[in-house]
């Protein structure tokens, strides 16, 4: 913290508190411990709106609810336009969702058929089935695992690329494998994706290398994403061949793969939409998994406590359906209460005015950089009482939900581009947890009895997640 303790009221023209800034870096080399925690820190220095100059762009940042607010109002008031990194930007962009930096119509386009055929109850529902048998898939794959240690998040993971394999393509992708670097196909072009997503690039920060690829991390990402295309490529070209050859008669729609040709999407559109729903919804779920099973192992109390639940609710069932645990109070609290400690988004994607405003009374310059950072809100003594304990209970009996009214507790966004799958998350995690902590007792290896030794550390990437993966060893309940 003493690095950066520098204020420059000295800035002057009234911009938001911040750090002093080094000549062409900016603050920059502060970055490297991860920026969420960097921002939290000038938070705590500067307050909950703080300026802060990474290379040649200004970003003001809120920490606070009511900067949240302000934020909003501007991004309502205002022209903006969602910042894209450059290494994603291969004209691909104009078919994407996640990347489109404005609400254009194609934009609304994937966001209504997301709502209506994804994310609907009704869509939701016609899921279920798949969720319970690649969850069933799941535990039957850690009951031959028994006794041995596993590397939890990697068959989450495989399990959560499978589901969305089965809703977009009725295809099971990977296999159940625990071990990251036996990964090809899919997993690996997601893999290589977050993390190419998280190198820092030094084109999205000096407009002189906007052309270049300095790094060569436009080709690779084009790489990834073409590897990730050819796994697919076969079943549309299939499926495209089943609509022609039924041409005029009506066809059953057996997945999503069907309702895009059905809407009339090319090639380019199906790949883009599907490969953004995987990298949108695979890692942030399984990240979401992993740290609620730390934290039950690490919290016995509220472990106990969520088991006694499931039992009560469910009695000896071992393959749990959705139905089943929807209206279990305290296993959504720990998952409200995990994603407050971890969101996997802490920081939401910055938005550029491109018009000067003020905001909690300072000048905010046009072409500012506007970040919300929900990592430091999750943890703010001010907002949440012992903010740094695991204790689910806080949820309990009240209201405070993550569909982007509450804004201190913002893990799936807020606004227009709040995230479409957050009803499918929850529904997911829901169901894999209550099966994990239902069939298994789980332990950590070497004995370790000492339970505040569990190293918590997050490694900050696209998506927030353990630095060391959680390895555990199951044991079937009986
Ligand atoms: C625990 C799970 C998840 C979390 C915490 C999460 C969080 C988020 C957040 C915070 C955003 C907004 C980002 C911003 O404004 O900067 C977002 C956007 C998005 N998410 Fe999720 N998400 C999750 C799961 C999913 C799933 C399961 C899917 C789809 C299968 C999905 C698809 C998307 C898409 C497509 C967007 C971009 C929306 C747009 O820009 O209009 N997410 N997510």
């Amino acid at each position: 913290v003493r690095t950066i303790t520098k204020a420059t009221s000295q800035r002057g023209q009234n911009l938001p508190p911040g750090p002093y800034s080094w000549p062409v870096l900016g603050n920059l080399p502060y970055m490297l411990k991860g920026p969420h925690v960097y921002f939290t820190e000038l938070a705590r220095l500067y307050g909950p709106l703080c300026s802060v100059k990474l290379g040649t762009h200004l970003f003001v940042m809120g920490s606070s609810p009511t900067a949240v607010t302000e934020i909003m109002r501007a991004h309502e008031r205002l022209p903006t336009y969602r910042w894209v990194p450059k290494a994603g930007q291969d004209g691909l962009q104009d078919y994407s969702l996640i990347w489109a930096t404005e609400c254009t119509d194609h934009w609304k386009l994937l966001r209504s058929l997301c709502r209506t055929e994804l994310f609907s109850a009704k869509g939701l529902d016609s899921q279920s089935v798949l969720r319970e048998k690649n969850v069933d898939k799941m535990v039957d794959f850690f009951k031959t695992k028994q006794g041995k240690v596993v590397n939890i998040r990697e068959v989450v993971f495989a399990t959560t690329v499978n589901i969305l394999g089965n809703i977009c393509f009725s295809k099971d992708f990977v296999a159940l494998e625990d071990d990251e670097k036996e990964s090809r196909g899919l997993k690996r072009a997601l893999y290589r994706l977050m993390k190419l997503g998280t190198t820092p690039n030094v084109a999205d920060f000096y407009p002189i290398f906007e052309g270049l690829d300095p790094q060569g991390l436009k080709k690779k990402t084009s790489d990834a994403m073409n590897e990730a295309f050819s796994v697919w490529e076969h079943v549309i070209k299939e499926t495209r061949e089943r609509w022609e050859s039924n041409k005029g008669s009506d066809l059953d729609e057996d997945d999503f793969l069907d309702t895009m040709i059905r809407c009339g999407f090319s090639d380019l559109q199906i790949n883009q939409l599907t490969v953004e729903l995987f990298s949108g919804g695979t890692h942030s779920t399984a990240s979401t998994i992993e740290w609620a099973l730390a934290e039950l192992i690490k919290n016995k109390e509220a472990m106990f406590t969520i088991q006694k639940e499931l039992k009560k609710e469910i009695g000896s069932t071992t393959s749990i359906k959705e139905s089943h645990v929807s209206q279990l109070p305290y296993l959504h609290a720990c998952v409200k209460e995990t994603l407050r400690l971890h969101p996997p988004a802490p920081l939401l994607h910055p938005q550029a005015i491109l018009e000067g405003c003020k905001i909690m009374n300072y000048n905010v310059p046009k072409n500012s950089q506007l970040i919300i950072n929900v990592w430091a809100m999750g943890r703010d003594p001010t907002l949440w009482e012992d903010p740094l304990l695991f204790k689910p209970e806080r949820f309990c009996n009240s209201n405070v939900d993550f569909k982007g009214q509450d804004f201190k507790f913002l893990p799936f966004g807020v606004g227009r581009r709040m995230c479409p799958g957050y009803p499918y998350a929850i529904k997911q995690i829901h169901l894999m947890l209550a099966s994990l902590v239902r069939n298994f007792d789980w332990s950590l290896p070497n004995n370790m009895e000492d339970l505040s030794k569990l190293d918590m550390t997050e490694n900050f990437g696209i998506i927030s997640q353990r630095k060391k993966p959680l390895m555990v060893i199951p044991k079937c309940k009986s």
